[in-house]
């Protein structure tokens, strides 16, 4: 293997003189301003429907003549594909370290073409995509599928197997034989000691939803961008086939632009510090655990706390709460629902509940997503006084969190959350929980504790100052991933719904979740909150508050 000190400089060289090759800071917040990355945001978009437009029209002539339709369709999106890098329609065409202009982390793709055509991942079928050669390659990313024996080992720390010998892959009748380093395996060999890091594409179960629905979606695999990571250590092993192949541990890369993180960055304080000083400098900003469990039990997961290295403040004591705690004149009106359903209320038309939804429609599936998320704004589940049992199907909301949650600290937002889960699009995330006040009641509003955990919900304030839950800690973002309902089921005071969040597109693992403030933050209150927004996504308005 080559000496990785002098490795590095060669790259560093190497790549000072290659006109070619945009390479980027490890931070897609660079420099540029907002409209050149709203704009760029755009023209990737834009490509994509084009792309889905013209591979759809071709996929409909091709239909009738091929016998299968999956041949039909791989002919249609190469096609399309080749059609528009012909007109020069492509975007970001220079293979690229780090972050590709124009796309995030999360990022849902339905088909592999997409990701050569806006320069993700510019291989149609390799899983490793790399610039430069033998020696003097550098891998740029990865697509991971079941076809090679890739394992997520947790999310954020991955086993990548090299490339070559596999006879899944090619068709041809050459038996397996040892992987050789060359190509792909030997480009991510180069990553690691040059310490360049490295996109990754995960293949994933489930259709497409994100970027409006593609026609000819007859795929149940769709591809999400999930970040940079680092190739850690590469190892020579007996594969599946019984031939040598490489493993390479790549682990994702904390503090990227979308506040992404994995299970792997939140280690024990001294195991970091180890790990840096073997590291040799390496710069991988990995969190460190300030607070095991906020929750203190309450919550179905324990949400950590989290921390860069160097920064050890924690936000100010607080009651961790699972319930609302209402003012006791509100006691008189705790009814909710009042169903007599004794089957879980899978029989929908009978029960009184869900007969108060949207005409009469419940409001969730049966994996307890919401149905149609934008459509429902208010949703009444069966609550204590109703007859069904606590596997109700109309009960979501009540039965805490099911996602695993994690309070991070932001660049400029101060505290945030994210999850350490993918969340599917409809889930229920989390309730937004505090003391409520109601405008009249002799608690003045001075009195209230810090304003950015006061929340106005119209018919009273959500006082989440002293006591709250990880709702408090959730951020404003122009581009959110969450939306807010308005849920009954404890009283029937329609003006103090349950403030309830619920995913609004896939959520990838290591993501911060949001949503907009401007949704249900209503009269004055917004006049004593800072108003400047910093959630950095493309379509940031620059304030918080309307
Ligand atoms: C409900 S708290 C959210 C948690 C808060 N960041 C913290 O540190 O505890 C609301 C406050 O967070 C800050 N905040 C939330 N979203 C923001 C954004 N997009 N830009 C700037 N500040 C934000 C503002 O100070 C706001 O008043």
């Amino acid at each position: 293997m080559n000496d990785s000190k002098s490795f590095g400089k060669k790259h560093e060289e190497w790549l000072s003189t290659s006109a070619h090759i945009t390479c980027q800071k490890l931070s897609s917040s660079s420099d540029k301003t907002l409209k050149e990355k709203i704009l760029k945001r755009k023209n990737v978009n834009k490509v994509l429907e084009i792309f889905r437009d013209l591979s759809h029209k071709l996929y409909c002539e091709y239909k009738s003549s091929e016998v299968k339709n999956l041949k039909a369709k791989t002919k249609a999106l190469i096609e399309a594909a080749m059609s528009m890098k012909v007109k020069h329609q492509w975007e970001n065409t220079g293979k690229r370290l780090g972050h590709v202009d124009g796309i995030e982390v999360g990022d849902r793709f339905q088909y592999r073409p997409e990701l050569v055509i806006i320069g993700l991942h510019q291989q149609f079928s390799g899983g490793i995509d790399y610039l430069g050669k033998g020696e003097y390659s550098l891998a740029t990313s990865i697509v991971v599928t079941q076809k090679y024996a890739n394992v997520m080992k947790s999310s954020g720390c991955l086993v990548y197997e090299g490339q070559g010998s596999n006879p899944k892959v090619r068709t041809t009748s050459v038996p397996p034989c040892d992987q050789k380093l060359e190509g792909g395996s030997l480009a991510l060999m180069n990553s690691m000691n040059a310490r360049h890091p490295v996109r990754v594409i995960l293949k994933v179960c489930g259709k497409f939803n994100g970027m409006g629905e593609w026609k000819n979606n007859v795929s149940d695999y769709s591809y999400v961008y999930d970040g940079l990571y680092s190739v850690d250590s590469m190892t020579q092993d007996r594969g599946q086939f019984g031939k040598l192949v490489f493993k390479f541990v790549l682990n994702k890369i904390s503090d990227q632009s979308s506040a992404s993180v994995s299970s792997r960055d939140v280690v024990k304080e001294t195991e970091t510090f180890s790990k840096r000083k073997k590291s040799k400098g390496h710069v991988l900003d990995k969190d460190v655990v300030r607070i095991n469990d906020i929750s203190e039990g309450k919550e179905n997961f324990p949400i950590r706390l989290v921390t860069p290295i160097n920064c050890v403040e924690k936000p100010k004591p607080f009651g961790y709460l699972v319930k609302m705690i209402y003012p006791k004149m509100n006691h008189s009106t705790l009814l909710g629902g009042e169903c007599n359903c004794e089957n879980a209320c899978v029989d929908s038309l009978k029960c009184v509940c869900i007969a108060k939804n949207n005409g009469g429609t419940i409001a969730y599936g049966g994996n307890k997503r919401l149905v149609s998320p934008m459509k429902s704004s208010f949703i009444y589940e069966c609550g204590p006084s109703c007859a069904c049992s606590s596997s109700c199907i109309n009960r979501v909301s009540q039965c805490g969190i099911q996602f695993q949650l994690e309070i991070f600290k932001t660049n400029s937002k101060g505290w945030g959350v994210r999850t350490r889960s993918f969340i599917p699009s409809g889930s229920f995330v989390c309730e937004l929980i505090g003391e409520l006040v109601h405008q009249n009641h002799g608690k003045a509003v001075s009195n209230l504790h810090v304003d950015d955990y006061i929340f106005n919900i119209g018919g009273g304030l959500i006082d989440a100052g002293k006591h709250g839950n990880i709702g408090r800690f959730i951020n404003h973002s122009c581009c959110p991933n969450l939306c807010m309902k308005d849920v009954m089921y404890d009283h029937n005071n329609k003006s103090v719904a349950h403030k309830v969040l619920y995913a609004l597109k896939d959520i990838a693992a290591g993501r911060e979740v949001s949503y907009d403030y401007n949704n249900w933050c209503k009269g004055n209150m917004k006049k004593v909150l800072s108003n400047i927004c910093y959630c950095d996504s493309s379509e940031c308005k620059g304030y918080i508050y309307k």
